[in-house]
């Protein structure tokens, strides 16, 4: 299997003095998809940012598609695409604009543009507002949009923060849908949420952060183990309140 997003012994955070992370260890190989979850103020926004580059680490490594960004930070930018949880979108540009950006940026084939948008903008149920200003979408809309600049660049990683928040039942079941389709096609995909009945549907492994550290990493079966539960039984919902709750043994 190939790691396209490991990150080792990571100690990370905004003041050197204090770090938010602590010795953080996971990985997302290629046609997988992983759950990063953790109460508020665990330090999900965190690890995010230190894998997009925006934070340093103070120790330890992240790596996306083998390399640092330190190393090559085109190879390291190239391999992702990100769907904040707030949109980020230019009021002044359409639809259809913001979707030719994320297309030129990461140079996605003309022959596989058109088919790719015409099949994104029906998906999502965004034909008709193909050449609205982003400044008059609603706020599940701009989400829509951003989640269709991501799949139109189909990266070897997506990096997803809490999607469902503004998208109405027919907008998750289409990103659910695609999120399947592009990890059986090899993507490997980092979602944090706290939807943790969706998350331990659709994600083949968890990360379960509390106060910065990594308090059980794997599948269903090793997270309910970490938490104490057995094999088999129990959900994750169950083993995550036993781990951050302190209910564990
Ligand atoms: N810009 C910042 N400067 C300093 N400290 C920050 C900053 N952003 C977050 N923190 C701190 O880092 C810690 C982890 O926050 P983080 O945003 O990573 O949590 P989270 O798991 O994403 O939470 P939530 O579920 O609420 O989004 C918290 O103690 C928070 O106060």
């Amino acid at each position: 299997m190939v790691s396209v997003l490991q990150v080792a012994g990571l100690t990370g955070g905004y003041n050197p003095r204090k770090p938010v992370l602590h010795d953080v260890s996971f990985q997302v190989e290629a046609g997988e998809m992983v759950g990063l979850i953790g109460l508020n103020g665990a330090g999900k926004s965190t690890t995010i940012k230190h894998i997009l580059g925006l934070l340093t680490p103070q120790s330890g490594s992240v790596r996306v598609a083998e390399v640092t960004l330190a190393e090559n930070s085109e190879r390291y930018r190239e391999a992702f695409a990100y769907v904040p949880e707030s949109p980020v979108l230019y009021d002044e540009l359409t639809v259809e604009e913001h979707l030719r950006l994320s297309g030129m940026a990461y140079a996605v084939k003309d022959s596989d543009y058109d088919r790719r948008v015409e099949s994104l903008l029906r998906r999502y149920q965004m034909e008709p507002k193909r050449k609205a200003f982003a400044a008059h979408l609603s706020k599940g809309m701009r989400q829509k949009v951003m989640i269709m600049s991501a799949l139109l660049a189909a990266p070897p990683l997506y990096i997803i923060d809490e999607p469902f928040l503004g998208l109405d039942p027919l907008g998750i079941r289409s990103l659910l849908d695609e999120l399947e389709a592009v990890k059986s096609q090899g993507a490997a995909i980092l979602m944090s949420s706290h939807i943790l009945s969706t998350v331990e549907a659709y994600c083949d492994k968890f990360v379960v952060l509390h106060h910065g550290e990594v308090v059980a990493y794997g599948n269903l079966e090793q997270v309910l183990l970490a938490a104490g539960l057995e094999k088999g039984r129990g959900t994750l919902e169950e083993a995550f309140y036993r781990l951050v709750a302190g209910g564990a043994p």
